[in-house]
């Protein structure tokens, strides 16, 4: 993206050209996270993954970028989910009822209408390991993923440009979007621990679209295009 917003040089002095049309309007929403405080991501192997609980790092590891994540279309916001009080469960849980701050301004900068909040956790979620392995199925949505992570940890793998898994390990405070249409998917770490609010645009829609099927689906080629082919794209 082209984000010189400057006008071009003055010509002859005596006559104040017209300024450019506003084109972008300054947002006042809130930053992102500096890239330090983004979670740890890192490359996966590309065979099978055997235990998905595990890190499943290479060795020896290679970190990914905050950078390479955004180019993917990811979007990370830092909070602090110890400062205030979340249940355990609640679907769904009112996001008007926000007392964060920042929680409340990224929700209406967002539009985040809908949240519910549950704990993935064996004895709190009814036929836990069977779950487990349903997150983990490779698939996109027609919708934005949003994650606020208030408690434990876990795994949110997406593909990369070159189609491999990059591993981004969540924890308390991580606020994280999947962008519509990438491929992904989610574990809990060997902890079994996590606790999570899901938002959501709109009445929530939390259909899976597996690969390879999902490879037709107008959200996938809305991806592609977007954040897939951009370096065909020329820009002046
Ligand atoms: C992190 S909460 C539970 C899993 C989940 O959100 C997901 O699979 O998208
Ligand atoms: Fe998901
Ligand atoms: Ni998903």
């Amino acid at each position: 993206m082209n984000d010189d917003n400057t006008s071009s040089a003055q010509e002859g002095g005596d006559v104040a050209a017209a300024p450019p049309p506003s084109k972008k309007i300054k947002s006042d929403e809130v930053d992102q996270a500096p890239d330090s405080e983004w979670p740890e991501a890192w490359l996966m192997p590309n065979d099978e993954c055997v235990d998905q609980k595990a890190p499943n790092k290479l060795e020896p590891n290679v970190p990914v970028t905050v950078e390479e994540l955004k180019a993917l279309g990811i979007c990370y916001w830092k909070l602090d989910a110890t400062a205030y009080t979340y249940p355990a469960l609640a679907v769904p849980w009112d996001p008007k009822d926000s007392v964060d701050p920042v929680l409340s301004k990224i929700r209406d900068d967002r539009g985040y209408s809908y949240a519910d909040i549950i704990t993935v956790h064996p004895d709190t979620l009814p036929e836990y390991e069977t779950k487990v392995k349903s997150f983990f199925e490779e698939h996109i949505h027609d919708a934005e993923e949003i994650r606020f992570i208030l408690g434990g940890s876990g795994y949110f793998d997406v593909r990369n440009k070159k189609d491999e898994w990059v591993r981004i390990h969540v924890k308390a405070g991580d606020l994280m979007t999947l962008p519509e249409g990438i491929y992904h998917r989610f574990s809990v770490d060997d902890t079994d621990m996590i606790h999570a609010m899901r938002l959501f645009v709109g009445q929530p829609v939390w259909t899976p679209f597996n690969r390879p099927s999902a490879d037709v689906h107008e959200s996938r080629k809305k991806y592609i295009e977007e954040y897939l082919e951009e370096e065909k794209k020329v820009e002046d």
